[in-house]
């Protein structure tokens, strides 16, 4: 699939503009804070009803405005879909697919696959575990919809536990309706588990190969699902944390409190690992990412670099420039030199300065 065009109007910093893309790479360029990012953010939000960077669709309305809108078209093996977004200013949104409104979030979700490699992800393995279990969820939500209600409704019930055990604390005793909370979080807890499982399983199968490659054949890649509770000890583990559970009014243990190891050679490279370690393992696991979407899904997905070609030494570079062969990639970048040097084929050439987006000729420098 690939994205046709894209037309924004009182979003963020624009006013109103259309960018037509190529099916291969597009790269926008400018100087900081002109509205690069703002493009790959409407583009996420499209293919996931939500922005990348804030939970808050307020943020997106241009200021002094009270609402906006976001077009996206995308040709899927021929056919054109469209994607209307309409944001309000109470944080309410209106999605249209084909102009035709739809009544659930989750509805939008497959028709445009996006995978988003920013400067954020190269750090995914020295973070916390939030934003692992971040990517998981992330991912999976967009390969896979029974995750995401799997994940919606475990969520919900996580919520309705912790208020219980809350309220628990203040009368001071244990109430039996906890144990149906606890069926309900352990029904939809185990599904999740065992698709996290499956998918770090199918990421397994790619990485070794891939990072061996970008580290010339020096390093051995395997990711470790940290499961916080299995599917058999889970119902047991929440008994036995009750009290505790009680008396800090949150729920300790479960899939919300899982990880992921990155062992290189053996060593958890988490907390062992030097920086490039931690960020080439990063950019093996985006790279593995894409190579999973592409054989699962009919169609291939689109990839969006936020800036994060600067961030790579030239091997690492040029490693990543020749993975994007056959599929539509969006660039941001404050200068075209990495590009140039690596001689891509570029499709589409934008400037963009004060949320303006121009065709730019590089021959003719225009
Ligand atoms: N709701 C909004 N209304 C108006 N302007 C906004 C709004 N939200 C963000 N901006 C402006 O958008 C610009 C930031 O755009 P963006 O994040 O796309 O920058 P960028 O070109 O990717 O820059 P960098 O290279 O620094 O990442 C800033 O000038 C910011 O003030």
């Amino acid at each position: 699939m690939f994205i046709k065009s894209l037309s924004l109007k009182d979003y963020r910093n624009y006013e109103y503009c259309v960018v037509n893309f190529s099916n291969g790479i597009n790269i926008l360029f400018g100087k900081n804070a002109q509205g690069k990012t703002n493009i790959i953010e409407a583009i996420y939000l499209c293919a996931t009803s939500k922005s990348h960077r804030t939970s808050n669709d307020k943020e997106l309305i241009n200021l002094g405005n009270s609402e906006a809108h976001i077009k996206l078209t995308v040709n899927k093996q021929g056919i054109d879909e469209v994607i209307d977004i309409h944001i309000k200013k109470n944080n309410r949104k209106g999605i249209a697919i084909n102009r035709i409104p739809i009544k659930k979030l989750n509805e939008l979700l497959g028709i445009v696959n996006v995978i988003i490699f920013s400067p954020e992800d190269l750090g995914l393995i020295k973070n916390g575990p939030k934003e692992r279990r971040k990517f998981l969820n992330l991912e999976l939500c967009q390969l896979d919809n029974i995750y995401y209600h799997n994940l919606q409704q475990y969520q919900k019930i996580l919520k309705q536990r912790n208020n219980l055990l809350k309220n628990l604390k203040k009368i001071n005793k244990i109430d039996e309706t906890i144990s149906i909370w606890d069926n309900q979080l352990v029904q939809y807890g185990i599904k999740i588990i065992n698709r996290r499982e499956e998918f770090i399983n199918d990421l397994n199968e790619i990485i070794n190969k891939i990072h061996s490659d970008i580290s010339g054949n020096k390093e051995n890649l395997k990711i470790v699902y940290e499961k916080n509770v299995s599917n058999i000890d889970f119902k047991q583990k929440l008994e036995n944390n009750l009290e505790k559970d009680i008396r800090f009014g949150t729920t300790s243990v479960g899939p919300h409190r899982d990880d992921m190891m990155f062992l290189v050679n053996g060593i958890d490279i988490r907390k062992y690992g030097s920086q490039g370690q931690q960020r080439t393992a990063a950019l093996s696991l985006k790279l593995s990412e894409i190579k999973l979407v592409v054989d699962k899904m009919d169609d291939t997905p689109i990839l969006l670099l936020d800036d994060v070609l600067s961030e790579l030494d030239d091997d690492r570079q040029k490693y990543l420039i020749n993975s994007l062969e056959n599929i539509q990639t969006i660039v941001t970048c404050t200068g075209v030199e990495d590009y140039i040097k690596n001689s891509i084929d570029i499709g589409k050439l934008y400037q963009v300065s004060e949320g303006n987006v121009t065709l730019y000729d590089l021959h003719n420098k225009k």
